[in-house]
């Protein structure tokens, strides 16, 4: 049992400046499209987090070798890779895992796998990433816990998304950089994360045309060579920390981000009456004693990330008046509702949405988070709470902060770990930052 708990004291105004590590999300997609260099590749950036523990994990199995250097680097070796069988618990213990099909398919005609992981908080089906691969050639056989795809010959294709998604695009792109011939991604997903894949591909030899478009075109090339690569920032995180300060009135910089992946959400802090101020890599938001009640849809990029919903929701919480958040992505993905409800929040579910009479009073609480952002979110209303909030699932804030807690303390937040057998009652330590 993981004992961990966060927990969270009555907060006055943030003050400070956080530095946004790399991006989990794309993370995940580099570390597995690395299978396809012919040599070294060494990424800077990649967060000490679950997902990553795993993918180490699947590395040793597979032959991927994998080490952290002293400055943090990655140092990746995928020339002894000689296996494609991963493992069906690894694969499910986190959600992206089904990159190394897209990553390892070329090249050995054959991956066996488990089904993906993840955040549950909906169905999160995958039925694109199979459409499109097997557009390039590729034949599915599934079975109870795992599932098996083959190809003799992955071959270029014209791949129309019949929705937008973002791991599909990115697993179809994997695929098909190493696939005989021209490929188009068409209704591709224009997120970050795919640039950021496509960037990696492309310093590695691949040629991959129009990433960050909803059409992407790919000529198929036989080898790429290995790089060093720097992973972008991770904006979700970034947009929780500007939160911050609106739900504290503080005043919070998020430091070497790249603004433009937040447009959406500046938007819509501004709109409730943060004031915000974009520097080339960094962006401040200036807490303010009136804020204003919203609606906001999440959609995918460049819309509202459903990944901010959580901690906007908590926000809205705090600002008198009706605001509505309607999640267009995971129509169901409200599990953080209920544990706001219980610090005291008014939050009613209709359909796919949240209605927030917000301006009521939060008081601390026993609270548990559900998913990486729905803890995000648990510990924002836990600032503005009365009294101390204690949040358990902590291992779903670790598949997405490798510290969230020192992220948190670095702008003066009351944030701390505890580590101890709940189930007695006892806390074996009490200390900062366990891991
Ligand atoms: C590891 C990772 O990068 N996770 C992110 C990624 O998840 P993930 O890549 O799994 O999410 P997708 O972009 O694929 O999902 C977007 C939408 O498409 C639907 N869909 C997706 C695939 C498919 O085959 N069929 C289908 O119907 C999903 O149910 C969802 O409604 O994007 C999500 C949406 O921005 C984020 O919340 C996750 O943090
Ligand atoms: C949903 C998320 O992650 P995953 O897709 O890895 O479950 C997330 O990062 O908010």
């Amino acid at each position: 049992m993981n004992a961990k708990t966060i927990h969270v004291a009555t907060s006055g105004p943030l003050n400070g400046t956080v530095t946004i590590p790399g991006s989990k999300n794309s993370s995940l997609a580099l570390l597995a499209a690395t299978c396809l260099a012919d040599s070294q590749v060494v990424l800077e950036g990649v967060p000490d987090i679950y997902d990553f523990r795993i993918i180490t994990q699947i590395g040793k199995d597979i032959g991927l070798h994998m080490e952290r250097d002293s400055s943090g680097d990655i140092l990746i070796d995928p020339r002894y890779i000689y296996n494609s069988v991963i493992d069906p618990g690894l694969s499910s213990a986190y959600r992206a895992s089904y990159y190394f099909i897209g990553a390892l398919l070329a090249g050995f005609g054959k991956v066996t796998i488990g089904f993906p992981g993840g955040d549950d908080f909906s169905s999160r089906p995958i039925d694109q990433h199979v459409k499109a691969l097997r557009a390039l050639g590729a034949e599915f056989t599934f079975y109870t816990d795992h599932y098996v795809v083959s190809a003799k010959q992955l071959t270029g294709a014209d791949i129309y998304f019949d929705t937008i998604t973002s791991g599909g695009t990115i697993n179809a792109m994997l695929a098909a950089v190493k696939a005989r011939g021209r490929t188009y991604l068409r209704n591709a997903a224009r997120d970050p994360e795919v640039v950021d894949t496509a960037n990696l591909l492309n310093q590695m030899g691949a040629k991959v045309y129009g990433a960050g478009t909803e059409t992407i075109r790919i000529e198929g090339v036989p080898y790429l060579s290995g790089v060093r690569y720097q992973v972008i920032p991770d904006r979700l995180i970034a947009g929780a920390f500007l939160m911050s300060a609106g739900i504290t009135g503080g005043t919070v910089t998020v430091a070497d981000v790249i603004p433009e992946h937040l447009e959406a959400c500046i938007a819509k802090l501004k709109e409730i009456g943060l004031q915000i101020e974009c520097g080339e890599q960094s962006i401040t938001a200036y807490g303010a004693s009136r804020l204003k009640p919203s609606r906001v849809s999440t959609d995918m990029y460049p819309g509202f990330a459903t990944d901010l919903q959580q901690p906007l929701t908590a926000l809205l919480t705090q600002i008198p008046g009706k605001s509505i958040v309607t999640d267009r992505v995971y129509p169901k993905r409200y599990n953080h509702v209920l544990q706001l409800n219980r610090m005291g929040a008014d939050i009613e579910i209709r359909k796919d949405s949240a209605l927030i009479r917000g301006g009521r009073p939060l008081r601390g609480a026993q609270v548990h988070a559900t998913d990486v952002r729905a803890g995000t979110c648990l510990i924002l209303a836990g600032l503005a709470a009365e009294g101390e909030t204690v949040i358990s699932g902590v291992e779903h804030i670790e598949r997405g902060y490798e510290d969230a807690i020192g992220l948190f303390r670095a702008i003066g937040a009351p944030v701390w770990m505890r580590s101890g057998d709940m189930g007695q009652g006892q806390f074996a330590e009490d200390q900062y930052n366990v891991r």
